[in-house]
């Protein structure tokens, strides 16, 4: 019967819309509730113009595969999708506390237990998108949201491809691109790695490492890999090793995901069930 109901044909009849959460380029998310269940879901709505305009439908049927068939604690469930003459519905996890970013912003930055906790969850999630060929290459703080319980979700999945082979596509904002995306280069797996030391970087400082009043001396800054750590906020040594092992340029050099999970600053800090209360 469950599974006969994920499989089931949805119509916008089955759903109360809410109030909008979020405005993407494409189109919108509605917080929305199926009737019969009365379960609470986010509606990413998309206009199928929009869609032929940008002629992203490509990308979008890769999100949607993708997101489809990825079953994790913390990736955002796309639970299934349908659509009418004008527009597409994406029946997607609602993520009850929103974006982490507003979380980071509010806190200036997270505790060594709280950053630790996450890209725990981080790299736990991205080890299952490796072992599925997905790269998700568009890691960043927007992308983050979190559940009722302050568990990590991995959203928005437009910029993420099955790799099956080395990629050559540029994405993602400019502060969390790896050498090897800035210079256009041939990449894989590894880059994520590197985006974890970005991220862990700004849960701890509050802010990415190389940014730069402009675009080329934020790029500059990551060939160099121009890396400083303030003297306040005080951080751990293990914390600034694990960042030191992430961020190097040699793609192959980084920390592996398996031992960013034996590393001791994240056996010490990190709440095992990914919820680590405040
Ligand atoms: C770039 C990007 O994906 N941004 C977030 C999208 C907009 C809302 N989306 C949500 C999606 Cl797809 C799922 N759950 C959400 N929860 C929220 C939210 C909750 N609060 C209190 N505030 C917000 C916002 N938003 C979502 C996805």
């Amino acid at each position: 019967e469950q599974v006969e109901n994920c499989k089931r044909q949805w119509s916008l009849q089955d759903f109360q819309i809410g109030k909008p959460l979020g405005k993407g380029k494409f189109g919108s998310v509605y917080l929305a509730r199926e009737v019969k269940s009365k379960y609470v879901v986010a509606l990413k709505i998309l206009f199928k113009e929009q869609i032929e305009k940008y002629r992203i439908h490509h990308q979008l049927r890769r999100e949607m595969e993708i997101q489809t068939s990825l079953c994790h604690p913390n990736i955002l469930r796309l639970y299934g999708w349908f659509h009418d003459n004008e527009r597409i519905f994406l029946i997607l996890e609602y993520a009850l506390r929103g974006e982490l970013y507003r979380e980071l912003r509010k806190n200036g930055r997270f505790s060594e237990k709280q950053a630790a906790t996450y890209i725990a969850s981080l790299t736990h999630a991205l080890a299952y998108c490796h072992e599925n060929h997905v790269i998700h290459r568009d890691i960043k703080p927007e992308n983050l949201l979190l559940d009722h319980e302050g568990r990590l979700k991995i959203a928005d999945f437009g910029w993420s491809v099955q790799s099956k082979s080395k990629r050559h596509t540029m994405c993602g904002t400019l502060d969390y691109l790896a050498p090897e995306m800035v210079e256009n280069k041939a990449h894989d797996y590894a880059v994520d790695n590197w985006t974890l030391g970005i991220l862990c970087y700004e849960f701890l400082y509050g802010a990415p490492p190389f940014e730069a009043e402009s675009q080329k001396d934020t790029f500059r800054r990551i060939m160099k890999v121009d890396l400083s750590f303030p003297s306040t906020p005080s951080v751990s040594a293990e914390a600034k090793n694990l960042i030191l092992r992430l961020l190097v340029k040699d793609s192959s050099k980084r920390l592996s995901l398996q031992k960013i999970l034996e590393h001791p600053w994240i056996i010490k800090n990190a709440d095992p069930n990914g919820v680590c209360s405040m």
